[in-house]
């Protein structure tokens, strides 16, 4: 299982992509994105073919989405961001 970690000091962020476009993660079905602090700014996801609307769990909470669609995470601004991310199959 991975998790990532997104520092304010490198402006951390992840580009705009999808889940499932290689061969090897072609069968992944849903991306889990569970936030495991507070105290940081930013580091929001975002799904620019539905607009700029931008979602941030709670500690403890979690973003669950296809892996069809195109997100990305904004650039963290403040603090460092942990994130657990698993995928379910
Ligand atoms: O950090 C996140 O919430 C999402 C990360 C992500 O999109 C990925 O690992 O594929
Ligand atoms: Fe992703």
């Amino acid at each position: 299982m991975l998790v990532s970690s997104y520092d304010a000091t490198d402006s951390g962020f992840f580009d705009a992509h999808r889940d499932n476009t290689v061969p090897s993660s072609a069968h992944r079905q849903f991306a889990v994105s569970l936030n495991l602090n507070e105290g940081y700014e930013g580091g929001e996801l975002v799904f620019p073919e539905f607009g700029q609307q931008t979602f941030k769990a709670p500690a403890g909470g979690a973003v669950v989405f296809s892996c069809t669609l195109l997100h990305a995470v904004q650039p963290v601004t403040a603090g460092r961001r942990y994130a657990c991310l698993p995928f379910v199959y």
